[in-house]
C-alpha cells in the first residue's frame, strides 16, 4: 500500500522498508570523512497500530468487536514502537505520536511511560496552535485502568493479581502531584462531533537530549574504544550499539525481493543514454539501478546520491522494499540506437539534465491534439500539427523526446515519441484531463471527469 501511495510522489529521495518496527534496524550512512554513520531522522510519525475505536461511526463492526482487553495487549507495542521512534530521532528532532483511538492506555498511558523512562531528553510540545481553528480537547492527565470486564482501578495496588500480566503499573497515570511534569495536557484529543470526523489523538515530541540507554551506550563505545589500543572495533559493531535487543533472526525469510544493481559509467546502457538524450555531466550514473542482475535492463530508475548511499551501506540490514522513480523504460521493439524511452514519472526529476536535441516546444493547439489521442495504434499523424511544429520536428531524430508547452500561467514537460511520420505523447488518462482542464480544453469525452 505504501509503495503505491508513495510512487505518486515520483521522489527519488524516498525507500519504503519492511520491518516490525519495534526493531527497525540503525540505518548507516557514510558522512563527509568517508565513514559509516548511525542516520538519526529530524522527523518520525508513529502512526501506530491501535484499536481504532475512534473509528466507530465509519467502522460500525468495531463495535461489536471491542472490549477493554484490546487496549491492555496493544499498550505494549504501541510502546515499543514510540520508544524505537525516538531512539531514532536526531537531537532537535521532532516524532508524532498518533493513534485513532480515544483509550487513554493506547494514548497518554504510552505517552507518560516513554517521557518518564526518557529522564528530561523527551518533551510533548505544544502543537494545536500549528492548526489555527482545530477543536479538540487537551490530553488527559489522570484516567482509571479497567479489566476486560470492566472492573476499573485507580492504582496498581488495587488491581487483583489475576490481572498483574495484563495490566501493569506503568500503565496508571502520573500522582497528581507529578502530572505537570509530563505536558500530558499538550496532548490532543479530536472528538468525532467536533468537525463530523474520526476522533483521532496525536501528540508532538521534542527530543532534547540522547536517551539515558542511548547515553549508556555510548559511554560503554567510548570505553571499549579506549580499551583497544590498536585495532579499532568494526564497523559493524559500532552500527549496532544502540540497535533494539533482539535475536538475531534470518532477514530475509520467505519472499526475496529483486536485488537492487545500479549502473556503472562502463554499463552499454548508461552509453547508450548520455549520448542519445545527451544527458548533462550533472547526470550521475551511479543514480540509476535496475531490479535484475541479467544484462538486459528492463526499466532503470533514478535514486538521489544520499539514497544510493544509504541502499549501499545497508543492504544486508535492511529489507529495502522500494526505491527510486521509474526513469527509463526498454522499448526494444523499435529499431533505435538507444533502446530506452523515458518514462513520464521520472521526468521531472532528470528533465533539466537532457539535452536540446531530444526537445520540442509545441503549442497549445497541437498539445490538445496529442492529449486527444486515445489510440495508442493510431498516433496523430506530423501533417495534422501546426506548420510550426512541422517545420521544428525536422529537426528531432525519431525516438523518445520531451514535449513542452509554456504560457504565462503553465508551464508542462511531457514524455513525447516521435516517429517517422506522427508524433505521440505518453500521458495517463488523470493527467490528460488535468492539462486539457488548465488548458481550458474540451473535456466532454471524458464524461466522469466532468
Ligand atoms: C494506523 S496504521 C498506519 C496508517 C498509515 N499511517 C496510513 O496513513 O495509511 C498502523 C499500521 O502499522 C502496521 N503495524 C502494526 N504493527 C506493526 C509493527 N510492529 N511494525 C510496523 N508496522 C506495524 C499495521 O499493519 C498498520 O498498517
Amino acid at each position: 500500500m505504501l509503495v503505491h501511495q508513495a510512487r505518486r510522489l515520483n521522489s527519488p529521495c524516498f525507500i519504503v522498508t519492511n520491518h516490525d518496527s519495534c526493531f527497525l534496524p540503525n540505518f548507516l550512512m557514510t558522512n563527509s570523512d568517508g565513514q559509516k554513520e548511525e542516520v538519526k531522522f529530524d522527523r518520525v510519525l508513529c502512526d501506530v497500530v491501535c484499536s481504532g475505536d475512534a473509528t466507530l461511526r465509519k467502522n460500525p463492526d468495531i463495535w461489536l468487536k471491542w472490549n477493554q482487553g484490546q487496549a491492555l495487549n496493544l499498550h505494549g507495542v504501541q510502546f515499543r514502537l514510540a520508544k524505537r521512534g525516538a531512539e531514532l530521532l536526531a537531537i532537535g528532532g521532532k516524532m508524532v505520536y498518533s493513534t485513532c483511538s480515544l483509550n487513554p492506555v493506547e494514548n497518554e498511558a504510552v505517552l507518560h511511560r516513554l517521557i518518564k523512562d526518557s529522564e528530561g531528553a523527551l518533551e510533548i510540545v505544544d502543537s494545536a496552535s500549528l492548526v489555527p481553528g482545530l477543536k479538540y480537547i487537551p490530553g488527559l492527565t489522570t484516567w482509571d485502568l479497567a479489566s476486560k470486564e470492566i472492573e476499573c482501578f485507580k492504582s496498581f495496588e488495587d488491581v487483583p493479581e489475576k490481572y498483574h500480566t495484563i495490566i501493569r503499573p506503568q500503565m496508571f497515570p502520573p500522582s497528581p502531584e507529578d502530572a505537570s511534569k509530563y505536558n500530558l495536557e499538550k496532548c490532543i484529543r479530536i472528538l468525532p462531533h467536533f468537525q463530523n470526523t474520526g476522533g483521532f489523538f496525536v501528540a508532538s515530541i521534542v527530543k532534547k537530549s540522547y536517551l539515558p540507554w542511548e547515553k549508556e551506550a555510548k559511554k560503554q563505545e567510548a570505553s571499549k574504544s579506549d580499551e583497544q589500543t590498536e585495532q579499532t572495533s568494526t564497523e559493524s559493531e559500532k552500527s549496532n550499539s544502540t540497535e533494539p535487543q533482539r535475536k538475531k533472526r534470518r532477514l530475509f525469510h520467505g519472499y526475496k525481493e529483486d536485488p537492487y544493481v545500479f549502473l556503472t559509467p562502463e554499463d552499454l546502457a548508461w552509453s547508450q543514454l548520455k549520448n542519445f538524450y545527451k544527458l548533462s555531466d550533472e547526470f550521475n550514473p551511479l543514480c540509476l539501478l535496475t531490479r535484475s542482475v541479467s544484462e538486459k535492463k528492463k526499466n532503470i530508475y533514478f535514486c538521489s546520491e544520499q539514497i544510493r548511499d544509504l541502499l549501499l551501506c545497508n543492504e544486508s540490514s535492511v529489507k529495502i522494499i522500494n526505491t527510486g522513480v521509474k526513469t527509463f523504460v526498454r522499448c526494444d521493439n523499435r529499431n533505435m540506437e538507444c533502446p530506452f524511452r523515458l518514462a513520464n514519472e521520472g521526468l521531472p526529476n532528470i528533465n533539466f539534465m537532457i539535452g536540446e536535441c531530444r526537445r520540442l516546444n509545441i503549442c497549445k493547439d497541437d498539445l490538445i491534439i496529442l492529449l486527444n489521442n486515445t489510440d495508442p495504434t493510431k498516433p496523430p499523424p506530423l501533417a495534422t500539427l501546426t506548420e510550426e511544429t512541422q517545420e521544428n520536428v525536422k529537426s528531432l531524430g525519431a525516438g523518445s523526446c520531451v514535449l513542452k508547452y509554456s504560457d504565462d500561467k503553465l508551464t508542462v514537460s511531457l514524455v513525447g515519441w516521435r516517429g517517422q511520420t506522427s508524433l505521440r505523447a505518453y500521458v495517463d488518462t488523470n493527467d490528460t484531463v488535468h492539462i486539457l482542464r488548465l488548458l481550458g480544453a474540451d473535456l466532454s469525452k471524458y464524461g466522469k471527469f466532468n
